[in-house]
């Protein structure tokens, strides 16, 4: 595997009983780079996520992250690797503060490396803080999390992923349900994440994408369509046939 290559399938199958919605997916994913998954319903973008966060192992091929094969490691073995995610469905406690719920995430992730040790309190509350900043949440700190707005809770699960400092941050569909100007701070964001490690994003808008991704990766009907940069995707003719008449 190259040194540049951060993650990486290897024929990665999945089936779901006699359904096979991933067939035989290859790609290595940069380090340091922003790559974009994209694809028309039922592409197989949701199983290839799960399949790259650790929710569902393959059925055939493998999954290296590091030079290390992933193949028997456990869902909560992928966060102490490195590998963390935000996705559609809340990780969020509602009636705890927006500061509490990243405390509460630090506090987990100093709790593994360092048991014995109890964190000063003080130090956790301005490393919470600066992952609030990070994501434009900072004066928002001590509202109850439930009375943020969806864009708002979706920053928030950014910076509880973010508590675990991975090496691969994952997330799927960021900007679902998002209004024109929540999309447009999230997509800021996610430029911003991706200046600082390597980010893998799922989504179904292709535009949405176009603009701020180093690599895209597309599948259809769950096989590689094609991989490339913005122009050479651009130019594919198979792409552009996929994704005729959508937007
Ligand atoms: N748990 C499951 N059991 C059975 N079939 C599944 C399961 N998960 C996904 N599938 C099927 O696999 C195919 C790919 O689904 P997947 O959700 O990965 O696609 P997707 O590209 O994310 O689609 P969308 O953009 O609509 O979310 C679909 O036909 C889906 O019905």
């Amino acid at each position: 595997m190259s040194a540049d290559i951060l993650i990486q399938t290897e024929a990665v199958t999945r089936r779901f009983g006699g359904f096979t919605a991933l067939k035989n997916v290859s790609v290595g994913f940069e380090r340091g780079k922003l790559t974009s998954i994209i694809g028309p319903n039922g592409a197989g973008k949701s199983t290839y996520f799960n399949v790259l966060s650790g929710a569902f192992p393959p059925s055939e091929g493998r999954v290296v992250f590091d030079g290390q094969d992933l193949a028997g490691k456990k869902q909560h073995d992928f966060a102490h690797i490195g590998i963390a995610k935000s996705f559609q469905i809340t990780n969020i406690f509602p009636n705890f503060s927006v500061l509490e719920n990243v405390r509460i995430a630090l506090q987990a992730k100093v709790a593994r490396l360092n048991f014995w040790k109890n964190r000063d309190s003080l130090k956790l509350s301005d490393e919470a803080y600066v992952l609030l900043d990070k994501v434009g949440l900072g004066a928002l700190a001590n509202r109850p999390s439930r009375e943020l707005a969806h864009g708002q809770q979706r920053a928030l699960e950014i910076a509880i992923a973010l508590a675990a400092d991975p090496k691969l941050l994952l997330m799927d569909e960021p900007t679902a349900g998002m209004s024109p100007e929540e999309t447009r701070s999230m997509m800021d964001l996610i430029l911003a994440l991706a200046g600082e490690r390597t980010v893998i994003l799922v989504e179904h808008k292709m535009k949405m994408v176009m603009g701020i991704s180093d690599r895209i990766v597309v599948l259809h009907h769950g096989e590689l369509l094609a991989v490339g940069k913005l122009d050479d995707i651009r130019a594919n003719d198979e792409v552009k046939r996929v994704y005729l008449g959508q937007h």
